[in-house]
């Protein structure tokens, strides 16, 4: 069963949107003031057609670093800062009056394509411009035949060879962090369940679903009876002991695309999909019945508990997520009144199916 996720909900690569948004931002804006910088050291050393190039490109880049924040689709832009400013630094290592140590600006590749890219398409982006590099620079050099020599263009390979290593070895257990922290934050610690955040945004998603679809579903709000009781007889732990057995009663019982969370203290929240009102009724009633029924083991003691349901109908009884909810509740406190233990499915009391 699920517990909350919804499809369509893609992790990704590298940092979360706005995280990676601001982060693009300021690489943006720390090449472009550098480019600048570098622009008017080739103006000072006799290049100004060079100065004047960089000079346009730092412009880009900063014209890139105010605009980036509001651009739809950042992928592209990743690309397009990437793509040139590989191919640059790959430039200024075979360009005719080029330093041996312009290398190094070859280490800035991976670095900036897994931050930007995450690990896979930061690997596949960092190979080839890296290889690439490397060839040129030992066509444009020439392989050393003294022992120094030697020593230093193997500094220089094995440091670049390590600095992607480390980079993807950081990436990758980066993004299981993230993956991990993402679904710690969305289940509940002590059942296991979807948390009230990430139940809301399942039932925001699936009416949007079942909008699109032309679907029904059903909201259903439980809560368990006299819970209180529970706590003050057998003690607290029973009472963790107790709400964990009654989302085990529920998840028994429950299609892979309904969805249980657990909407605080000893409330929960079911959503059915692509189900009405009157075929959601015998399945909530078997709920209410299994809960009712299969008493809970507690040492030697065995703990009896019941749970009261109140239940709304996309879209017949609304079409407002909040405003479903409202319904639902509003049902379920009816069933408190009522006595407890027991399935309330619409406003019309005496139509509902009283247990026992
Ligand atoms: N063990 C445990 N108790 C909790 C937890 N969250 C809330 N509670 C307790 O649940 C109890 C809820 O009590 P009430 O709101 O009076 O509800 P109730 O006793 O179930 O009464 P009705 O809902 O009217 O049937 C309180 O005593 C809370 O302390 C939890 O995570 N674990």
């Amino acid at each position: 069963m699920n517990t909350g996720g919804a499809p369509g909900d893609h992790s990704g690569a590298g940092l979360a949107d706005a995280s990676q948004r601001s982060l693009m931002r300021q690489i943006l804006w720390v090449t472009g003031v550098t480019l600048s910088g570098f622009s008017i050291l080739q103006f000072l050393s006799g290049h100004p057609w060079f100065a004047t190039l960089e000079l346009l490109a730092s412009s880009v880049l900063l014209w890139g670093a105010w605009r980036i924040i509001r651009v739809e689709n950042l992928t592209p832009w990743i690309y397009l800062y990437l793509l040139p400013t590989f191919s640059f630094l790959i430039y200024i290592i075979v360009m005719p009056d080029a330093s041996a140590t312009a290398f190094v600006w070859v280490y800035t590749i991976p670095l900036l394509s897994y931050l930007l890219l995450g690990k896979v398409r930061g690997f596949l982006l960092t190979t080839p411009f890296v290889v690439v590099a490397v060839t040129l620079y030992l066509q444009r050099f020439q392989i050393p035949q003294s022992a120094a020599g030697l020593i230093d263009l193997g500094n220089a390979l094995l440091c670049g060879v390590l600095v992607m290593v480390f980079v993807h070895l950081y990436e990758s257990r980066r993004a299981a962090a993230h993956t991990q922290l993402k679904r710690l934050a969305q289940i509940d610690a002590l059942t296991g369940v979807a948390n009230r955040g990430s139940f809301q945004n399942a039932l925001e998603r699936s009416i949007q679903d079942a909008q699109r679809r032309e679907s029904r579903l059903v909201l259903v709000i439980l809560d368990v009876d006299h819970f209180k009781e529970v706590n003050d007889r057998w003690g607290h732990d029973a009472g963790d002991m107790a709400l964990r057995h009654i989302c085990d009663c529920l998840q028994q019982r429950l299609r892979v695309t309904d969805s249980l969370g657990r909407l605080g203290g000893e409330e929960f929240g079911l959503l059915l999909r692509d189900i009405s009102r009157a075929e959601a009724e015998p399945l909530v009633q078997s709920l209410r019945e299994k809960i009712a029924s299969s008493k809970m083991q507690y040492g030697h003691q065995l703990i009896p508990l019941s749970a009261t349901f109140g239940l709304a109908e996309w879209p017949t009884d609304s079409l407002a997520a909040d405003e479903l909810y409202r319904c639902a509740d509003k049902r379920l406190y009816q069933g408190k009144q009522l006595g407890r233990n027991r399935v309330i499915v619409h406003d019309d009391l005496y139509a509902d199916l009283a247990p026992d």
